[in-house]
């Protein structure tokens, strides 16, 4: 009788001791066996035993919080899954992430997999090194500024859509649902100030790292062209092939396929085949390939309208030269646009939104704020601040970073590996193989660094705190070799646009005491934001 033949005729007690022995072979035996040393510390028991809870928090859209209530129950270390620890210490940033500790991304990464690896989630130490040698001095201040023009091309045409709304509110109009059913009334108009963002800033990337906008400001809507069933033929051959091209909402599309990989990530690699055929995660494996169709398409676009003389991303990855002098193939060429395109989107529209938020709420800073751009651009006419006029504005600085503190864009504790040898952390040892992480939403609330207050929205605390302890706390972009490549350009471009925005708008909210709704995957994304606006010279 074959092995499938005799599990077919096991009654129901049979199989209930067989799921039990299977339970306790995958789950208790390695707790009770401890390789990892880690049974010692806190943490909800089903974290001990199976990646289900941290899988089930993720899926439900609330892993920062979650995380957080449990470093407020149980303290520093937190047990989260079965070989992953949590540590809520400023002081383990340097160890866990830093240079020259040997810790490598875990396989959280691998769900994260398009096209090919990129920058972002490619996991060999040697390969990411090579990658980041060419990437990194396209993202030096000297480069960045180069890409100031684009930035300030699409932040016009965002004024021009908000001029005419909030001409449009001030006499009472209203707009449909493709421009985000805007209404007018009391002399604002009112809209969610959230798809707006994710337009300017998927035009300015898309402007970029592919040499064209997706049209997005123009078109009030939330549309790219998507190269469908092209990945396999990139993946194999990484050359150039027909494809055919429909259109999708790319934000939405980046959301679902945040949302899945974040959750995918947190489950054992051998589950995840299975989790795939799952309704809900099936949806997002879509969305990672229409993501990689998204980069095909137009990077396909770009590279068949031949020689250009555009100084931009897509332009210096492809001038990039590796230590051997070789330049990146299509596929690769390809995949780090998309990955550039990914982490250069909705980090920025989800911040800038955040801040817009928080502004709307707290009046008075909103009006400090107002009166350092009035004063620093008093006589220029120009509707967008230049970099160089904005970048050493205090002020305006305390506001971004308090904003970035409290929301936290990016919250989740990023996964990283124990290397051999093992890692001491806060004064306890890991052996190899252990994960652990720190996490960025956890210690952006530490009462010992931020103040008694640390769900405030209070720039000030930025003039107030210990400037050393913040410096080594505040971690919106995290620490060493993997910390963001493009924290120039958002920095630059949070400047500007916060800068500009403010000077020229007023915003208050619709629900001024309700919360911000969020809504996490790999980030941290409000779900809307609704203010009122009117220009400020009305
Ligand atoms: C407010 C905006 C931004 C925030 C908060 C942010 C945050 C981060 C964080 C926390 C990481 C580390 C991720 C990890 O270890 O898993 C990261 C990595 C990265 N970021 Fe950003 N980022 C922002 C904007 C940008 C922009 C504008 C770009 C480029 C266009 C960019 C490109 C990247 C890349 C390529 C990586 C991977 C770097 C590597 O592994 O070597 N980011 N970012």
């Amino acid at each position: 009788m074959s092995v499938v033949e005799r599990l077919s005729s096991l009654d129901p007690t049979s199989w209930a001791i067989l799921l039990l022995i299977a339970v306790a072979l995958f789950h208790v035996v390695p707790y009770l066996a401890d390789p990892h040393r880690i049974r010692a510390y806190p943490g909800p028991w089903i974290a001990k035993l199976s990646d289900i809870w941290l899988g089930k928090v993720a899926a439900d859209g609330h892993r920062s919080e979650r995380v957080h209530e449990l470093h407020e129950k149980y303290g520093t270390f937190v047990r989260i899954a079965p070989n992953h620890l949590s540590i809520a210490d400023p002081d383990a940033l340097q160890v866990v992430y830093g240079h020259g500790t040997g810790t490598l991304k875990s396989d959280f990464y691998d769900a994260f997999v398009s096209i090919e690896r990129g920058l972002f989630n490619t996991r060999s130490r040697p390969e990411h090194a090579r990658k980041r040698k060419i990437v990194s001095h396209i993202f030096s201040q000297k480069s960045v500024l180069e890409f100031e023009p684009h930035v300030r091309a699409h932040l016009i045409q965002l004024f021009k859509q908000w001029d005419r709304l909030c001409e449009g509110g001030q006499k009472g109009l209203s707009g449909d649902e493709g421009e985000g059913g805007w209404r007018g009334r009391d002399g604002r108009v009112w809209l969610d100030c959230l798809p707006w963002y994710n337009y300017l800033a998927f035009d300015i990337i898309g402007d970029l790292a592919f040499g064209a906008p997706f049209g997005m400001l123009v078109a009030c809507k939330d549309s790219a062209p998507v190269a469908i069933s092209a990945q396999d033929a990139m993946a194999k051959y990484g050359k150039e092939a027909d494809y055919e091209v429909e259109h999708f909402p790319a934000v939405q599309v980046l959301n679902d396929r945040g949302e899945y990989s974040a959750s995918m990530g947190v489950l054992p690699p051998h589950w995840r085949p299975l989790v795939k055929r799952i309704p809900w995660y099936s949806k997002g494996n879509q969305a990672v390939q229409r993501l990689a169709g998204i980069a095909i398409a137009a990077v396909a676009k770009r590279l068949a309208s031949g020689v250009t003389d555009r100084r931009d991303l897509l332009a210096k990855l492809q001038e990039g030269r590796d230590d051997n002098g070789n330049p990146m193939g299509r596929a690769e060429l390809t995949a780090e646009a998309l990955t550039q395109l990914i982490a250069g989107s909705d980090t920025t529209s989800n911040s800038s939104c955040a801040i817009t938020y928080y502004l709307a709420k707290n009046q008075r800073v909103q009006e400090k704020l107002q009166k350092e751009l009035d004063e620093a651009l008093a006589g220029n006419d120009d509707p967008v601040a230049a970099f160089e006029e904005v970048k050493r504005l205090p002020y305006l600085e305390a506001v971004i970073n308090e904003a970035l503190r409290i929301h936290s864009t990016s919250g989740i504790g990023l996964p990283r590996v124990v290397p051999a040898g093992g890692l001491e952390v806060c004064g306890r040892w890991f052996p190899e193989g252990t994960v652990l992480s720190v996490p960025t939403y956890t210690i952006h609330r530490d009462k010992s660094v931020w103040g008694d207050d640390p769900d405030a929205f209070r720039p000030e605390r930025w003039f107030e705190q210990d400037k050393v302890a913040i410096q080594k706390t505040f971690n919106p972009f995290s620490f060493g070799p993997r910390s963001c490549v493009g924290r120039n350009l958002a920095n630059l471009e949070l400047l500007v646009i916060v800068a500009s925005i403010f000077r020229r708008y007023h915003f208050v909210l619709e629900k001024p005491d309700a919360p911000l709704e969020t809504r996490e995957g790999f980030l941290r994304k409000p779900v809307e934001c609704i203010v009122g606006m009117k220009r400020r010279n009305d």
